[in-house]
């Protein structure tokens, strides 16, 4: 099944009229007006909880509205499953994809296709179809090939094929950056233009306001439920659009004043880690991180940060080299985990939130104590005194501004933001004379964003060490006072902040080493 060529009876491919959605006492999406032009890229932007990804959920059909109208090509339509947008040519890739990663790309592409099972003269036709349209939009992905052994920018190709194999007019993406690298953003931004070119119509969701004024035509702003601002992207700039999504003037870059380093409080020296596969994922890492700074480490994912992480947080073993925490050193022998490092004063805010930061269902009064259990304040005899427990979580809530502000809520309640205001808040709160923090602002709203970001600054100007890891160059542009920069495993160079630029870590990221400055990575 190829696409269909456009037909256009009406001037917009998708009109949202009036939609209104309520999750009993959330009042999701209020009266909402959208119209989407074809031949274009639409922005969706709102902070944490605005109702983006509900009315793009109404749109594909996960969720019915309450109220209001959806028009395709002009002609009302109604859409109760995905299978009814998919046959109005509405695709959508979510930011979790939906491949099935022990089959093959081509075989993913067939899957739920209306014929049924594809096999001999029709299975050749399909491919040759596929192959047609990866020509036609520059989607190259090898139809052959398990998805399971697909880098993720790759998977999000096919699931990009996948729509346009279906039939997809109009694609909607759900922050589709979060999780590529830099290259295959610029990749994607190119399949998204040719998109663009070839009639169809694209809307991206993102938190990334450089994406919008990259790549976008036009852009809508949500808050609270309802739009709030739309724009023409070339008539507009970022700090309109932060503005409008929060509602007030808001702060777009860091305000800090240069770093006072004390003594050095965590360093390693020529760790390794050796994984099952007998692969070396992290190469003789040399580092130190003095009090009162924030060591930044930039790289795309996958070159041997999270393994750093790991290594310095307790959570995983190395095999040769050693720690150094606060004076103490910590070999391959030693006993060394996580309520260790805790111990010793070493918090971490883990990269991946969800899988070791919180407990989705638990309550947040669980998740606001994870690691903490012990701690005597929390405790009444041996048994933990849940008034307390509450009363802690309420505290850390209101000193880290979490919305809503229930302790007894489920913690997959919140958004993105506001879990990781949580986990911030309770990694914080003791004070810890070092500090690792992993992709802290991942998926987070500008708001949350510049909340964290002060938190950051303001733990290190009383003193504290600070390591920070980011796939987000300029988070590890603003915030860092040294810049490290892995690579396949290695720590690849070093540059002080004033010396650092865009350019020169992206030459550094792909594996081009730098002179080490100012501290020496080996020093
Ligand atoms: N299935 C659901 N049940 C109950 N409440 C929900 C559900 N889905 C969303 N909500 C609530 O609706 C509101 C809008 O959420 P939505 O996910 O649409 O926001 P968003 O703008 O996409 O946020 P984010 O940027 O965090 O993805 C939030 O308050 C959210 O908690």
């Amino acid at each position: 099944m190829s696409a269909a060529p456009l037909s256009v009876s009406s001037a917009w491919a998708v009109e949202l009229v009036g939609i209104d959605k309520r999750f009993g006492p959330v009042h999701a999406n209020r009266d909402v007006t959208l119209r989407f032009a074809p031949a274009s890229i639409h922005g969706l932007v709102g902070e944490n909880g605005a109702g983006k990804s509900t009315l793009m959920s109404i749109l594909y059909g996960f969720y019915e509205a309450d109220g209001g109208e959806i028009l395709v090509r002009g002609k009302q339509v109604s859409i109760r499953t995905p299978q009814d947008a998919i046959r109005l040519g509405i695709g959508m890739v979510h930011q979790h994809f939906m491949l099935v990663e022990t089959f093959t790309v081509l075989e993913n592409l067939l899957l739920g296709h209306e014929g049924g099972p594809v096999l001999g003269p029709a299975m050749a036709r399909a491919r040759a179809e596929v192959q047609a349209l990866e020509q036609q939009f520059g989607l190259e992905v090898p139809l052959d090939a398990l998805v399971s052994d697909l880098p993720v920018g790759v998977q999000q190709r096919v699931e990009i094929l996948k729509a346009l194999y279906r039939g997809a007019e109009v694609l909607i993406l759900d922050e589709p950056t979060a999780v590529l690298s830099p290259p295959e953003v610029e990749q994607l931004f190119r399949i998204l233009e040719r998109l663009r070119q070839q009639g169809r119509t694209v809307l991206l969701i993102t938190h990334k306001l450089k994406e919008i004024m990259a790549i976008t035509d036009r852009v809508s702003v949500l808050r609270r439920g309802q739009v709030v601002a739309e724009f023409i992207t070339a008539e507009t700039d970022r700090q309109a659009l932060a503005d409008a999504m929060v509602g007030r003037k808001t702060l777009l870059s860091v305000d800090k004043a240069p770093a006072t380093p004390g003594p050095v409080l965590l360093s390693a020296q020529n760790v390794n880690v050796i994984d099952a596969r007998g692969v070396t994922t992290l190469k003789d890492a040399c580092l130190n991180v003095r009090a009162g700074e924030i060591v930044g480490i930039a790289g795309v994912a996958g070159n041997g940060q999270s393994e750093l992480l790991e290594v310095l947080s307790g959570m995983c073993r190395f095999d040769s080299g050693t720690v150094t925490l606060k004076g103490d050193e910590i070999g391959p022998a030693t006993k060394y985990d996580a309520a260790d490092a805790r111990r010793r004063g070493l918090a971490h805010v883990p990269e991946d939130r969800l899988k070791l930061a919180v407990i989705k269902e638990f309550p947040a009064h669980e998740s606001a104590i994870l690691g903490y259990h012990q701690d005597k304040g929390l405790s009444k005899g041996w048994r933990l005194d849940w008034k307390r427990v509450v009363a802690k979580t309420v505290s850390l809530m209101e000193q880290f501004d979490v919305r809503p502000g229930n302790p007894h809520l489920r913690t997959s309640l919140f958004s993105g933001g506001n879990q990781q205001k949580l986990v911030m808040a309770r990694e914080m709160d003791r004070e810890p004379d070092i500090l690792l923090v992993g992709q802290p602002t991942r998926g987070v709203d500008i708001g949350a964003i510049a909340f964290i970001h002060r938190q950051l600054v303001s733990l290190r100007d009383r003193g504290k060490a600070i390591l920070l890891v980011s796939a987000e160059l300029d988070e590890i542009l603003a915030l860092s006072d040294r810049i490290l920069v892995m690579c396949d495993g290695e720590i690849v160079g070093e540059l002080s902040a004033a010396e650092a630029n865009e350019s020169r870590i992206g030459t550094m990221m792909a594996g081009i080493k730098d002179t080490p400055a100012v501290e020496g990575v080996s020093a």
